[in-house]
């Protein structure tokens, strides 16, 4: 596949050149939506859904056939600071078992018709430890974000990214608060389940990579602090923006990824809809930052895009109801 960037200059441009929602599709949505066979607004949020759909799809009356779900598996140096639960072997053993069909998001994925690619980033080489040195190189963050726009199907018709990476809620955390402000303990979470020694060090240790880091340029933040898989993620959400496929967010990890496009240039999100609110503590710190308000809050604290994955259900849903449903013209009911 011909990558339409090659340095990371190239992968900002091609962010400004992005483009957007076609406003002839969702005003006509907009109007078949205020015909259906329903009180006004009694679809509640999955009115509006559907017409956002409508509007990145180019079509008033979208369906939802070929959605993706893309997982990005990397390692983190950082892990060396004690910042997980689990040990790093983990991500490669996770790995396998989304190959063998075994982990959670095989099943969401399958029980909403997704098709699921798994992309391992350079397991055997984590990033280095960001309170020693920057995460990554150039060239590295570079290869990440192109191994994810590479990714995406351009023929698929809805996007979800998720990852896997132990360590990387700590990664996710010092990125967070690079794009927002704020200290370790503003961002710091239990991730996979550290006791309050394991929160204390976390924080310190983003605290330590901020000071270490000038990371004001948000893709230089995602550099010094992130990690292959979020770059991945960060590099796939871009390339659905460029092929207009909507996006579900998934969890902590997951937006704070995609926040980089958002404070890289103010709109690339726009494409993209908060699947879940994720039971890691920063979490709703980061989608208010971002202004998005999650499609369901069940608890989850996952990632490998779990939350993202059920969202499909509710945006088939949204659809279905959109592209299926009677005007009241059609189906002779009195409209008042
Ligand atoms: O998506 C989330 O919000 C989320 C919250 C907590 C943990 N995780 C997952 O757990 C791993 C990171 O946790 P940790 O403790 O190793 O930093 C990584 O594989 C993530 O997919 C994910
Ligand atoms: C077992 C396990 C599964 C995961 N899936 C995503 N992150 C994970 C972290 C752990 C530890």
């Amino acid at each position: 596949m011909q990558l339409p960037f090659t340095t990371l200059s190239a992968f900002r441009a091609l962010m400004t050149e992005a483009p957007g929602a076609d406003s002839a599709a969702s005003n006509a949505a907009r109007d078949r939506n205020g015909q259906l066979t329903k009180p006004p607004g009694a679809l509640g949020r999955l009115e509006n859904l559907a017409i956002w759909y409508a509007g990145w799809r180019g079509d008033a009356q979208p369906q939802i056939n070929a959605p993706q779900v893309i997982i990005f598996a990397g390692n983190h140096g950082v892990c060396a600071q004690g910042v997980s639960a689990f040990p790093a072997e983990v991500t490669a053993q996770m790995v396998a078992n989304f190959e063998h069909g075994g982990a959670a998001i095989n099943q969401l994925a399958k029980a909403f018709s997704a098709r699921m690619d798994v992309h391992a980033l350079s397991l055997d080489t984590p990033t280095a430890d960001f309170t020693q040195a920057p995460a990554m190189s150039e060239a590295e963050l570079l290869e990440a974000l192109q191994t994810g726009w590479a990714a995406v199907d351009p023929q698929a018709d809805l996007l979800v990214t998720g990852e896997m990476g132990i360590g990387n809620t700590t990664a996710a955390a010092a990125l967070a608060a690079a794009l927002f402000g704020g200290t370790g303990a503003d961002w710091a979470g239990r991730g996979t389940g550290v006791d309050d020694a394991g929160l204390s060090r976390k924080a310190a240790v983003v605290d330590a990579g901020l000071a270490l880091h000038d990371s004001a340029d948000p893709l230089e933040a995602l550099r010094c602090l992130g990690g292959r898989e979020l770059a991945a993620m960060a590099g796939a959400i871009a390339a659905a923006r460029h092929h207009r496929i909507p996006v579900i967010l998934d969890g902590f990890i997951c937006t704070a990824a995609a926040a980089v496009l958002e404070k890289t240039h103010a709109g690339a999100l726009d494409h993209s809809v908060a699947g879940h609110l994720s039971a890691e503590g920063a979490h709703q710190r980061l989608l208010d930052a971002l202004g998005k308000t999650p499609l369901l809050n069940l608890g989850l604290r996952l990632g490998e895009g779990s939350g993202a994955a059920l969202a499909i259900g509710v945006m088939k849903g949204a659809i279905a109801c959109h592209s299926g449903m009677s005007t009241f013209a059609e189906a002779g009911v009195s409209d008042s």
